[in-house]
């Protein structure tokens, strides 16, 4: 996407950015509680967010309050903090590591949740970053690099800005403030071409833990190559547990002495919004409002997806009333903001309803994920928003293969292969996994056009690979645009009629099976090599049983058809756990599926299989 135009609002010298940060604890612990408090008090037209959880927030607020006026710093605010940098190892470092981002807690006051990620360790990390980045561009010293920084609407955000600044501009980077910004757009600012907002920037940093509770924060990393991978993240994680253990405050009065780094305020989301807007507009045929007429509401989840309302669906002529949740609120009072989770995707559903919408479109914190419903409150989400946008990407590119994680279903398959035409290569879990795998295959000459999970993270070729919610969004869009445009009325029946024809199952559930780190039975072994002897031990009892077939071609745990259905059992990515996915038919055939997995793993005593004993017993 090509940028047009940009806004540059402040510009502060390292040096100033250095003294106001010696007042930064006492001035920011008191902003951060005022502009945290207002974040309670009821907005007009908020559903439920007077939920019973006030007091617990404001206990946490207030101790939210005290360990962050107690942190001490390593950089700018070295000198005025008398707080003692914990030593820490590297293995606290890499246990930050979750996949391909760094995740941790940044705020204290839940019980047996410590702080992991503190001002020292955040500006660690980015002081790491910006070294990676140096030997990965092989930058020489003279040309300074420059880097933008994110984030969402979580209450840490600003807190780990400041620490993210101070580490970067320790190392002589120039640092972009973008605000609330998306995760997606963040990425775009390594490849936008404007230079009167410094763009492209050389690296981008979200501050971001997508859906997970208030407390827990993170960073991704962005070069113009995509998202850095595990190994990168292993990479800057290590030498921040050097930077980190190496620093004293000696060292780090010297080097904001030579720094000439400066931070710049940008507003980049509308610059990013306005290619969006852009691509809606020429997938009309360059009208300038192809979505008059429709109503579309939105849920942003109290994320950073909010600019979606004023800043692209309005200009492209919508009608937005009865959008919700659109203000940035960390504590996330109304629902989980995750289009994979039940309650969200009923509250937009509710609110398509109600208003008599064409369509809703929901959004993760970060809006790297999204979801649809259509007018009729049908969801588009899991399967069939899989299944909806490889209608549109093989209209486009008849043949092509649509790369997915490994939780699909068979009926998916069908549909891509013998409606649609094209390939359907189910892969395994995990974003970065299906985007490099959708590279790798189109390096080995087999194209494809689509790296998409059902987790709603989707990333299209014509996008750069760019991992965004919002351009699968863009792509409803332009369809309705251009059906519209094309006389054709029945507001979103257009995208429904794109997935008419996918066998959906009866039953479709995921249970979780937790593995017990401390039980005997892991003899001090890890997780994972637990995990893989239950999974050894399936698949064992799974080839001596004729009434199961074994999915021939397979990149992640145990997949087996059965009873009519299929079940797949993995390790998860991240978590001590074995996630179960089942589809079945029937409830008997779901429960079938389910008692050869209970059989086949009763003897492994550090696997929690209640949840497998509820779905047996019907309670
Ligand atoms: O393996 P699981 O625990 O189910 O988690 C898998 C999920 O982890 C993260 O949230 C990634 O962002 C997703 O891309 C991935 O699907």
């Amino acid at each position: 996407m090509a940028a047009v135009s940009g806004k540059i609002f402040q510009n502060v010298s390292v040096a100033h950015h250095c003294q106001q940060n010696r007042q930064f604890h006492s001035q920011c612990s008191r902003d951060s509680f005022t502009s945290n408090l207002r974040n309670f008090l009821p907005l007009k037209g908020r559903k439920s967010a007077w939920n019973g959880i006030l007091a617990m927030q404001l206990r946490t607020l207030s101790m939210y309050q005290n360990n962050f006026v107690s942190r001490g710093s390593i950089c700018c605010n070295a000198a005025s903090s008398s707080a003692a940098v914990r030593s820490l190892g590297k293995s606290d470092f890499l246990k930050l590591q979750n996949g391909s981002d760094i995740r941790g807690v940044a705020v204290a006051g839940v019980d047996g949740e410590p702080v992991t990620l503190t001002d020292p360790v955040s500006e660690a990390i980015a002081a790491a970053f910006a070294a990676w980045l140096s030997d990965k561009k092989k930058v020489d010293a003279s040309t300074p690099m420059s880097v933008s920084i994110g984030h969402d609407s979580r209450i840490s955000a600003s807190m780990l800005q400041d620490a993210v600044s101070r580490g970067l501009m320790s190392s002589g980077v120039n640092v972009l403030h973008f605000g609330l910004a998306s995760t997606p757009a963040m990425f775009n600012s390594t490849l936008t071409e404007n230079e009167e907002i410094r763009c492209p920037v050389d690296g981008a940093i979200m501050i971001t833990a997508s859906h997970l509770p208030y407390n827990r924060n993170g960073f991704k990393f962005f070069t113009n190559a995509g998202g850095l991978g595990k190994a990168d993240i292993k990479d800057i994680l290590e030498r921040a547990s050097d930077i980190y253990n190496k620093v004293t405050d000696d060292g780090l009065q010297e080097s904001q002495g030579t720094s000439s780094a400066s931070v710049r305020s940008v507003d980049y989301m509308s610059i990013y919004a306005s290619d969006l807007v852009h691509a809606v507009r020429k997938a009309a045929g360059n009208i300038e409002k192809p979505l008059e007429g429709f109503h579309i509401v939105v849920d942003a989840g109290n994320g950073a997806g909010g600019f979606f309302v004023d800043k692209v669906l309005e200009p492209l002529g919508a009608v937005t009333s009865g959008s919700q949740f659109l203000e940035p609120d960390g504590m996330f009072p109304n629902h989980i903001p995750n289009p994979e989770d039940k309650a969200a995707m009923r509250a937009i559903t509710e609110a398509v309803l109600d208003n008599e919408a064409d369509l809703g479109i929901i959004f993760d914190t970060d809006v790297d994920r999204s979801a649809a419903v259509d007018s009729t409150g049908s969801e588009l989400n899991r399967n069939r928003l899989i299944a909806l946008i490889s209608a549109i990407v093989l209209e486009e590119h008849p043949g092509t293969t649509i790369v997915t994680d490994s939780v699909t279903s068979d009926g998916l398959t069908l549909f891509i292969e013998k409606k649609l035409g094209g390939k359907h290569h189910r892969f395994k879990r995990g974003y970065k996994n299906v985007i490099d795998e959708a590279i790798r295959l189109n390096s080995i000459g087999e194209e494809s056009h689509l790296a998409i999970e059902t987790s709603g993270h989707g990333a299209l070729k014509e996008n750069h690979w760019l991992d965004d919610g919002a351009y699968l969004m863009v792509k409803l869009l332009n369809k309705l645009a251009s059906a519209r445009a094309s006389g054709i009325k029945g507001g979103s029946k257009v995208l429904t009629d794109l997935v008419e024809g996918l066998q959906e199952a009866a039953v479709t559930t995921e249970l979780r099976l937790k593995i017990d780190q401390n039980h005997v039975d892991l003899k001090g072994g890890s997780f994972r090599d637990y995990g893989e002897a239950v999974l050894k031990h399936l698949e064992n009892v799974v080839d001596s049983d004729p009434k199961l077939i074994k999915a021939p071609v397979n990149y992640e745990g145990v997949r087996v058809s059965g009873f009519g259905g299929w079940f797949l059992l993995r390790l998860s990515l991240h978590d001590p756990v074995l996630p179960l996915n089942i589809e079945a038919p029937s409830n008997d055939a779901a429960v079938k599926l389910a008692l050869v997995v209970h059989e086949a793993v009763r003897e492994f005593r550090a696997l929690d299989t209640s949840s497998l004993d509820k779905l047996i017993h019907g309670n």
